[in-house]
């Protein structure tokens, strides 16, 4: 007989974790920020990186799994990449078959996201989990917003990771954003990245030894590819020494094409 069973996992006293176990997958989500932060197909590799020097703080972001940035990415506000992976969200229907699990997750404005942004707003979260994960973004607002599904890839060893799709525009945040091209069709990762690719394929694919995920974007505008490298992770106090080499943020957006009042975003991850 098979049967998903969430409960409410409390590893911390405050109330933050909820665990899923299916036959077709494992995965754990913070109501903070609906933010799937573990996330295996039975007898796969975990899809996810997540910070394990966090302290998992409410109202402080976690890095890790897929953090949700809105209604603003990066610093075009504050706090840094919005307060939607800061806030809790109201999980508003879940429901699971031999096929996966279905939850939404919704969020609305009040005192609390007016004071850091005065306008009305619904946002929904729509995750479908099986041996994939698909994550919609909806949202209905009063005011345009930017936006990522900041997703932080695991991978064995950075060194050995190729990536495809990308395109070849893109807006480097290392030098000030400035507009650059390149001509190399694979990304090999070694070395500091920031960077918003503004005309990437569809689909992209990142290659390690021993396997293939497939990150499906659909109605984004950019696609963002992060690692802070050797140099960039000591800034961050939740990351370990080394954590650099296994991690890849790929990042379904869109910045250059802001979200119109009514409008989504969606991402399916794979492994192939
Ligand atoms: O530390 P955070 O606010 O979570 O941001 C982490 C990173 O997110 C994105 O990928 C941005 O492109 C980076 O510039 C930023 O450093």
């Amino acid at each position: 007989m098979w049967r998903a069973s969430i409960s409410a996992q409390y590893l911390t006293q405050n109330d933050l974790f909820l665990e899923i176990h299916h036959p077709l997958f494992d995965a754990i989500l913070l109501k903070q920020g609906a933010q799937l932060i573990h996330f295996q197909p039975k007898g796969g590799e975990p899809f996810f990186w997540s910070a394990k020097r966090s302290t998992f703080q409410k109202g402080k972001a976690f890095r890790g799994g897929i953090p949700l940035c809105w209604p603003w990415f990066g610093k075009m506000g504050t706090p840094s990449h919005g307060f939607a992976r800061i806030v809790e969200w109201e999980m508003a229907q879940y429901s699971e078959n031999e096929e996966g699990v279905q939850l939404i997750f919704e969020l609305h404005d009040d005192a609390f996201t007016r004071s850091l942004w005065p306008y009305a707003f619904r946002a929904r979260l729509e995750m479908h989990l099986n041996r994939a994960v698909e994550l919609c973004l909806h949202v209905n607002a009063e005011k345009a917003s930017t936006a990522a599904l900041h997703t932080y890839l695991t991978c064995q060893n950075i060194h050995d990771v190729t990536v495809m799709g990308l395109g070849s525009a893109y807006n480097d945040a290392l030098q000030g954003g400035m507009a650059c091209e390149t001509k190399e069709p694979v990304l090999h990762v070694n070395h500091s990245i920031d960077r918003i690719y503004t005309m990437s394929e569809a689909t992209t694919l990142l290659r390690e030894k021993d396997r293939t995920l497939s990150i499906t974007h659909k109605n984004h505008s950019d696609v963002v590819v992060w690692n802070p490298w050797r140099e960039g992770e000591s800034s961050f106090a939740d990351m370990n020494e080394n954590d650099y080499t296994q991690m890849l943020c790929i990042e379904s957006a869109r910045i250059s094409k802001s979200l119109a009042c009514e409008d989504r975003l969606h991402v399916k991850i794979a492994s192939l």
